[in-house]
């Protein structure tokens, strides 16, 4: 297997570059032989630090924006950019790298590169998509398309009003990933997008799809999405801290914002289990009157909470946040702009995870154990959310006003649930722990997700 050579490939978002850095730790570690990680030319022009691990090589494709300026106002040529730039350019690299000496084997590609696998396909290059959302929001997705051929209810203007998968609860239109919804601001583009995706693997003789999760955690729609050949290689997440004999691993990922360190004395100082650690990812943006509601919860609770704020590009926000800032003081609260989050989320001070519930930050919660107070926004995040409350029970789903924002009584009534003395909160709590040892079974020596990687690299001539 040693002489095997993997291309990588993911759009330069947190959320995207995360697992499949992880992906390609883990490839490494298999002795899978060499990885080279690639991202956009702009957007590795972003990235703070490379870790640097043997075996493992940077490089670049363009979307036709390397200096970063994109048409904002046009999303459609935007996208036909990144595939036709993507698709040639991706093709030069592979050529490039069998020219050096070092011909790629084996291509994986993630979230809005369906294109990728055409390119693969056309240089008779085998490949796979790594799938990034939960496969619960796949799977949905697939049921969409191939249930319902991609049309909403037949009122027209109407949703689509729920689905149904085995063994799971009904997915009705406020837990479907919000881009499926036909008045959601990105439906135009990512619904082609994601047909692209199924049509891209259908074409394949021997499709391969890599999921980022493990059996146990997603059984049903691994199962739902079987003709695609789904192998749950995941969670995908950094286990560096969750190791006692590890926990200063510098190669946990690839970040684009710069990582605060303020905060490590500042949890050390805090009863185990006390903390309360706020976060909506690296694409959600609140309005100011909902970050306002949130500081009211917080402080109304009167636990300590760590809070990353991710300095905004307009002044304006930049001096709400610092007045957010300024209105905490230290013994409250501490607001980051960025951190290593699962090295917080792995600190014993830590009791609750209030968050949008993005999918690595909902697998990051299974894999420590912290329960959650889910707020999405959008995209996967409704589904995640229901699957934390509904199916994993290691949550709650904030109650929202019809036009989206949340009070901070609701903020405080589901903290004192998650974090309080009820049984409500013993039970979530222990669900919390179960599902943290499932999770660390799943990918350890001779789990399911170890297991099923080692069986697909042995797989691939
Ligand atoms: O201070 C912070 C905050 C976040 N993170 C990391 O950033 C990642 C954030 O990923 P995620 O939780 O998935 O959120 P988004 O960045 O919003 O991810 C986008 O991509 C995900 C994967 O496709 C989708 O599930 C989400 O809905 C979509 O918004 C996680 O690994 C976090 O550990 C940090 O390291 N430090």
């Amino acid at each position: 297997m040693e002489n095997k050579h993997f291309l990588l490939i993911a759009l330069p978002a947190q959320g995207h570059l995360n697992p499949m850095f992880q992906l390609g730790k883990c490839l490494i570690h298999a002795g899978a032989g060499r990885v080279t990680f690639a991202t956009t030319a702009h957007g590795l022009t972003q990235v703070e630090a490379f870790p640097s691990l043997e075996n493992l090589h940077y490089a670049s494709f363009s979307d036709g924006f390397d200096d970063g300026i994109k048409p904002t106002n046009d999303p459609h040529r935007i996208r036909a950019e990144l595939k036709r730039v993507g698709s040639q350019t991706l093709t030069e690299l592979l050529l490039s790298l069998s020219k050096e000496g070092n011909p790629v084997s084996y291509l994986i590609y993630t979230l809005l590169l369906p294109w990728a696998a055409d390119v693969a396909r056309d240089m008779s290059i085998p490949s796979a998509f790594l799938c990034i959302l939960s496969t619960t929001a796949f799977a949905l997705c697939y049921c969409f398309f191939k249930e319902r051929d991609g049309v909403y209810d037949s009122n027209d203007n109407g949703p689509p009003s729920s689905i149904e998968m085995p063994g799971l609860p009904l997915f009705t239109s406020k837990d479907m990933p919000s881009f499926l919804l036909p008045n959601d601001p990105h439906a135009s583009i990512l619904i082609p997008l994601f047909q692209h995706h199924i049509q891209a693997l259908e074409k394949d003789s021997n499709p391969c799809v890599l999921l980022n999760t493990s059996d146990c955690l997603e059984e049903e729609a691994i199962r739902r999405i079987s003709n695609l050949n789904p192998i749950p290689i995941g969670p995908l997440v950094s286990y560096a801290f969750l190791d006692e004999n590890n926990s200063t691993d510098s190669s946990c990922g690839i970040d684009l914002f710069e990582k605060s360190t303020e905060y490590s004395q500042w949890l050390n100082s805090k009863p185990k289990g006390s903390v309360v650690y706020v976060s909506f990812g690296s694409l959600a943006v609140l309005q100011k009157n909902q970050m306002e509601k949130i500081l009211l919860g917080l402080t109304g609770t009167c636990r300590p909470f760590l809070w990353v704020v991710r300095p905004s590009a307009g002044s304006d926000d930049r001096e709400f946040e610092e007045k957010i800032r300024d209105k905490v003081n230290e013994e409250e609260g501490l607001i980051v702009p960025w951190c290593s989050q699962m090295e917080v989320l792995a600190h014993e001070s830590i009791g609750c995870f209030m968050m949008h519930c993005g999918w690595n930050s909902t697998l990051e919660s299974l894999a420590t154990g912290v329960p959650v107070v889910g707020f999405p926004q959008f995209s996967d995040q409704t589904t995640n959310a229901k699957m934390v409350e509904e199916v994993w029970r290691t949550g709650v789903r904030a109650r929202v006003n019809d036009d989206g924002t949340l009070e901070a009584e609701e903020i405080e009534r589901c903290l004192e649930m998650v974090m309080g003395g009820g049984q409500r909160g013993e039970e979530i709590r222990r669900n919390a722990k179960k599902w943290k040892g499932l999770t660390l079974e799943a990918v350890m020596e001779g789990g399911s997700s170890y297991n099923n990687l080692n069986a697909f690299l042995e797989k691939i001539e």
